[in-house]
């Protein structure tokens, strides 16, 4: 067994463009935030119970060791590519949740979550471990950055370092903490991506993938692709406090679109269509020399900012948009600036494209106006560290 005290962390993200196409097979593309998730375990070998603290979500609970040992699966688990628990090993998470199987309130999804992860890491340990999980968050929940993925990514990388199925220390990254070699970060996003279900219901993968590996990528289809240019950009993240679960916007399109798939199919190429421009116009910002950066930045941030307005009204056409974004796209449209919704959409946040030379009195002014309608705002940078383990708890 590892160490008695186990801190790890993981960031949350920022879809640019694709959310929910990606869900259909689309590409889409994301960047981590400097916004992470911790989870702190302290193991107690001379106790016989496991408490999990979720101050965030204001819940806290505590199972004793041997329940959660007989809600187990029983056979040959393989920890290395974890499967979706089955109807009843499902019934039985949900009994030690205290929840139903049709629930629909997202938080308490977060308890099985971790039942899940724990009951599965451990089902071919001789013995499941005591101790007190907790699991805190500079991420506001449920916004549409990530915390979710950010919150199963940590608890995949503390309870497979725990339990020693993924080694530790392998490499140093940023100095904040160590991380593990590419292998073991795909067993955690693996995990990751099984907890993400419990609380999404279908998960394209594209926010555990930011939280696990970090930096900028475009995902589609579970490929993922690193992308250097786009950690240039800079964005207000506005956070209108709508509260919306990604679950209930995620099955609401899919509701649309069995409905009327020959008109959204077209919207879904279209959101596809504008990441792959993006990604285009992204390197070509990247890759001039700088006496003729000047012009075709001009040219490029004009394109990116048609394509966060289309991307907008294409979200708002699948039906995640709101009328609290819609108050950020025309309080920043008068600054002369262009937002659109991130993540889930249906209230959480909206991001504000600046360019390079927009002026300061104009983020102030665009920041005030934003902060007197009772929203958050705030410059982000991108980009981050994926998930890491800390030696010092933090
Ligand atoms: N800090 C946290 N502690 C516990 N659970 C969390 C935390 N952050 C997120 N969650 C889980 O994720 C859910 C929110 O996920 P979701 O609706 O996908 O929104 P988002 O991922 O955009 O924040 C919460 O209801 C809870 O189940
Ligand atoms: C809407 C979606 O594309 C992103 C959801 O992100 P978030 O949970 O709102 O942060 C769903 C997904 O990709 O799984
Ligand atoms: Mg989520």
């Amino acid at each position: 067994m590892s160490d008695p005290e186990i801190v790890v962390s993981a960031p949350g993200k920022v879809i640019l463009f694709g959310e929910h196409a990606v869900v259909y097979g689309r590409k889409a593309i994301a960047a981590s935030l400097d916004l992470r998730t911790h989870l702190k375990i302290h193991l107690s070998p001379d106790s016989t119970s496991v408490t999990l603290e979720l101050p965030d979500i204001h819940l806290s609970r505590t199972w004793q060791v041997a329940d959660l040992a007989a809600a187990r699966p029983t056979g040959d688990a393989d920890l290395k590519n974890p499967s979706p628990p089955s109807e009843q090993y499902l019934a039985a998470l949900h009994r030690l949740a205290g929840t139903d199987t049709d629930h629909t309130d997202t938080r308490s999804l977060a308890l099985l979550a971790f039942l899940y992860m724990y009951t599965s890491i451990h089902s071919t340990a001789r013995t499941c471990p005591a101790g007190r999980f907790h699991a805190s968050s500079q991420l506001p929940p449920g916004a549409g950055l990530g915390s979710s993925a950010a919150y199963c990514t940590a608890l995949a990388a503390g309870l497979l370092t725990m339990c020693d199925v993924i080694t530790r220390h392998e490499g140093k990254n940023d100095g904040t903490g160590t991380t593990w070699s590419k292998e073991n970060l795909e067993v955690i996003n693996a995990w990751a991506f099984q907890g993400e279900r419990l609380i999404h219901g279908n998960p394209s993968g594209i926010d555990n993938s930011v939280s696990t590996f970090g930096g900028a990528i475009s995902f589609k289809s579970g490929e993922i692709s690193a992308l250097k240019s786009v950690a240039q950009l800079k964005i207000l993240l506005v956070n209108t406090k709508v509260p919306r679960s990604t679950k209930v916007l995620v099955q609401g399109v899919k509701d649309r679109y069995n409905r009327l798939p020959a008109i959204i199919e077209p919207i879904l190429n279209s959101l596809e269509e504008i990441s792959g421009t993006c990604e285009r116009v992204l390197q070509d910002l990247g890759g001039h020399p700088v006496e003729i950066q000047e012009n075709t930045q001009e040219k490029n941030y004009h394109v990116l900012e048609e394509l966060v307005d289309i991307c907008q009204s294409l979200l708002n056409a699948l039906g995640v948009g709101h009328p609290s974004l819609d108050q950020v796209s025309s309080v920043t449209a008068k600054h002369g600036l262009h937002s659109k919704l991130t993540g889930a959409g249906g209230g959480g946040c909206a991001l504000v494209l600046l360019r390079p030379d927009t002026a300061p009195e104009v983020v102030d002014n665009v920041k005030t106006e934003l902060k007197d309608c009772g929203f958050d705002v705030w410059e982000t940078s991108i980009g981050a560290t994926g998930v890491s383990q800390h030696s010092q708890p933090k």
